[in-house]
């Protein structure tokens, strides 16, 4: 009982919520932050108002918060990784009227030092489990999470927060985007904020497997199930994704055979493997990656209609790098100092000019060439700064170009033109899909081919 009938209530609540060594953080049933005391806010080093009313997983780093306020499933004493250490959370739901309204989590640690000691014991105990587990499941781990995702735009902060919804469910994931958008990023990241997050994550590049291999490195074989098959058989990356995500990378490359088998397991969650004489259970959330126009596929017959409307339930586009150049100095910057912490070099900015070479260029590859461009750079570079000749010709021809041509208007029209000729180039002529593709409206798309003539 509070003494001197609460009296000193607000004393003590200020003590042992505010000021205490723990840290609190409060969401409510969606995972956005309601309360967050002092000392988390002194050890994320966030300021304590602007915290309020974000999303968790935006706040702190492998939040699983917003996976407690949904299930109503406590966690107590779990492992997570914060800034670069092992703290041990309490995440509890909060019940009102039988409902859960959402939860409350505590970070414990006693002090720094006490807390360094005992990290440094339990990471040597991780690191030696760790090396166990990797063996065990051959690294089937999602190592990016939703914090590696940079980038503010309007058209990513959709992006993101359409993922934090979509991210707890068994939903099925397409995402679409140009080579190098980020595509497996997302997807980590889908695994890394669902339930699932505990169980592996488990890549499988459908271009890069001979068709002949395909069915056998999805499902396994058992032992004698060909010349060369390894004794006691091998599981496939069904097999081992069993309980977790299952990541098809493009997916517009996969063989029809194997899209019938994909297909069945999908929907009876039943495999088989090759030589196999029964069917085998799995529970795997799929989530598939493609830059191909899988529409078109479909009217060519390469890829199945059903799978497509399987896999499709829920699809996420990922904007191309040029129509977000908003992104592009927050994103370089981003990854020189992730460059620069592994190499260990000592660079830590860009000359203005190399900034507007990189906002002009249009980038074709994406958030990957940037990244090229930029780890080319910090090895070529003799300065503290990245400069001009440390970057790519053919950055500066563009921009040089852009310097000729001077209207901005004329410039946008004719990019506009060439745009919408591609479009229509890749849709066969189709306008219906041109202007799906364009993301405009059907009107729209026949102003703009009146008016370009075309
Ligand atoms: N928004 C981003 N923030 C930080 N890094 C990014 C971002 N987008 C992409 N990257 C980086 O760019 C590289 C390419 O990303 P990723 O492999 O996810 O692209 P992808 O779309 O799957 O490519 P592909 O279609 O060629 O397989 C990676 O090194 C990734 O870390």
């Amino acid at each position: 009982m509070f003494p001197q009938d609460n009296d000193y209530k607000d004393e003590i609540f200020k003590t042992v919520f505010e000021d205490a060594y723990h840290c609190f953080v409060v969401v409510d049933r969606h995972g956005f932050v309601t309360y967050m005391n002092n000392s988390y806010c002194q050890f994320l080093n966030v300021d304590k108002d602007s915290v309020i009313g974000q999303h968790v997983t935006d706040v702190i780093e492998n939040s699983r918060m917003h996976i407690v306020a949904e299930t109503g499933i406590e966690e107590i004493a779990d492992l997570q990784y914060i800034r670069g250490n092992h703290m041990i959370a309490n995440r509890i739901p909060v019940r009102a009227n039988g409902e859960i309204v959402g939860a409350v989590g505590t970070v414990l640690f006693r002090d720094t030092q006490e807390w360094m000691s005992m990290n440094s014991h339990i990471k040597d105990l991780l690191l030696e489990l760790e090396q166990f587990r990797k063996q065990k499941r051959g690294q089937f781990e999602a190592t990016y999470s939703l914090h590696d995702i940079v980038g503010s735009s309007e058209k990513m902060s959709e992006l993101k927060e359409k993922v934090k919804r979509i991210a707890t469910g068994d939903v099925s994931v397409l995402i679409r985007g140009e080579s190098g958008t980020g595509k497996e990023l997302i997807a980590h990241s889908i695994h890394h904020l669902s339930e699932r997050n505990t169980k592996p994550f488990v890549k499988v590049n459908c271009a890069a497997i001979p068709e002949h291999l395909l069915e056998s490195e999805l499902f396994g074989y058992q032992e004698g199930a060909f010349t060369g098959a390894k004794k006691g058989g091998k599981p496939g990356k069904f097999q081992l994704a069993d309980g977790g995500t299952l990541f098809l990378d493009e997916i517009g490359d996969m063989p029809l055979s194997a899209q019938v088998k994909i297909l069945r397991a999908l929907q009876e969650g039943e495999i088989e493997s090759v030589g196999s004489t029964h069917l085998d259970k799995v529970d795997v959330r799929i989530i598939a990656a493609t830059n191909q126009p899988l529409e078109e596929l479909l009217k060519k017959q390469t890829f199945r209609e059903d799978l497509f409307y399987r896999i499709n339930v829920v699809q996420l586009q990922i904007p191309a790098l040029r129509d977000r150049p908003e992104d592009i100095p927050v994103l370089a910057k981003y990854m020189l100092h992730t460059i620069t912490q592994r190499t260990g070099k000592r660079i830590d900015d860009f000359n203005k000019e190399v900034f507007s070479c990189f906002q002009t260029y249009e980038w074709p590859g994406n958030a990957r060439e940037l990244e090229n461009v930029i780890e080319s750079a910090v090895y070529l570079t003799n300065s503290e700064c990245i400069q001009m000749e440390d970057i790519p010709d053919r950055l500066k021809r563009e921009n040089k170009n852009l310097d000729k041509v001077g209207n901005l208007k004329q410039l946008m029209a004719d990019f506009e033109k060439k745009t919408i000729v591609q479009a229509l180039s890749n849709t066969s002529g189709d306008k219906q899909k041109a202007a799906e593709l364009l993301q405009i409206g059907k009107s729209s798309l026949y102003e703009k081919i009146h008016k370009y003539q075309l």
